[in-house]
């Protein structure tokens, strides 16, 4: 018998509103700012505040759930995915935009079981808007249902990403030859929202045909991941292998012919999974950085995870 989780994101909802309520009135205030990885990887009271209410409140409801959550990790904890039914938080997608008032940010919410994601919840709270999807049962944005564009043509395709808090050289030429090399496709445009799980919402709410990361984190994309699967999209590695939640890399698009077309086009730069397990992606220095050739010929020499097109 397949265990219905219904109850369980019926709370995860409950728990996101009162979270929600949080952030709004910390929006206008004054921050308290903090550093954690790089003078651009931001952190305020407001998102451990926002982390140990839901964990407080879960645990008193689900005392054997396990948790991954963003300001947990930070402060020691292990980020590792085991089969008992976990809960992968982010308190504030988007903590810069929060920081500087840019009217963007999102708490996401995923409940993993045995490794599948089974639920995915992400409140986009400044828009007012509830996305959520359960295995097997849809997307909705605040009730209604939702597809992806489903385009197929990359020439028209508005293309999503973000653009990290990474500010060495290699990670920051990487990014800006992926930006450089989808433009010339050309497609229609790039846009950065600044938080990972609304940028996934737009692509499952058909308001993006695409999105593409190097160097987020399971707790960024866990919950959106599946709410655009349950749209009707596709969600791949960046070299258009199977997704893998740890690996800090995932292109989301609204057909597997928009998300090859990414595919071959982006390079990866290294990072640190999120398990702590060797990266599988082999990082040649002569594929990477400002070299333009497509990553095509690559991929064919076998070096990178098979495609599964
Ligand atoms: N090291 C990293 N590189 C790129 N993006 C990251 C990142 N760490 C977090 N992000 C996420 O990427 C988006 C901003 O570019 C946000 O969703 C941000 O999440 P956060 O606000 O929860 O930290
Ligand atoms: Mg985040
Ligand atoms: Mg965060």
């Amino acid at each position: 018998v397949m265990a219905d989780w219904g109850k369980c994101l019926d709370f995860g909802v409950s728990i996101a509103r009162q979270a929600r309520t949080v952030v709004l009135d910390a929006f206008e205030a004054q921050k308290v700012v903090s550093l954690k990885t790089s003078p651009a990887d931001l952190v305020t009271e407001t998102d451990q505040g926002v982390e140990n209410l839901l964990i407080s409140a879960i645990k008193e409801k689900y005392p054997t759930h396990k948790f991954i959550g963003e300001e947990s990790v930070a402060a020691g904890a292990s980020p590792v995915l085991t089969d008992s039914p976990t809960w992968i938080i982010d308190p504030i997608d988007g903590t810069t935009n929060f920081v500087h008032r840019f009217p963007f940010v999102a708490i996401s919410i995923a409940f993993a079981v045995n490794k599948q994601t089974e639920f995915g919840i992400v409140y986009s709270c400044m828009e007012d808007k509830l996305y959520r999807a359960q295995r097997g049962k849809g997307a909705f944005c605040n009730d209604i249902p939702l597809r992806t564009s489903g385009l197929e043509d990359i020439t028209k395709a508005l293309v999503v990403t973000e653009i990290g808090t990474e500010r060495d050289d290699l990670s920051l030429s990487t990014l800006t030859s992926n930006i450089y090399r989808l433009l010339k496709i050309p497609i229609h445009g790039i846009r950065a929202v600044g938080t990972a799980a609304v940028d996934m919402c737009l692509v499952a709410s058909a308001g993006a045909d695409a999105y593409y990361h190097v160097g987020m984190h399971c707790w960024d994309i866990a919950a959106s991941a599946l709410i655009v699967s349950e749209a009707g999209g596709v969600v791949h590695d960046i070299s258009g292998g199977k997704f893998d939640l740890m690996s800090r890399r995932v292109i989301a698009a609204s057909s597997r012919t928009v998300a090859r077309g990414i595919a071959q086009v982006v390079e990866a730069f290294p990072c640190e999974r999120d398990d702590g397990l060797p990266d599988l992606l082999p990082l040649d220095p002569k594929v990477i950085g400002l070299n333009l050739t497509s990553r095509c010929s690559t991929l064919v020499q076998g070096t990178y995870p098979k495609l599964l097109w």
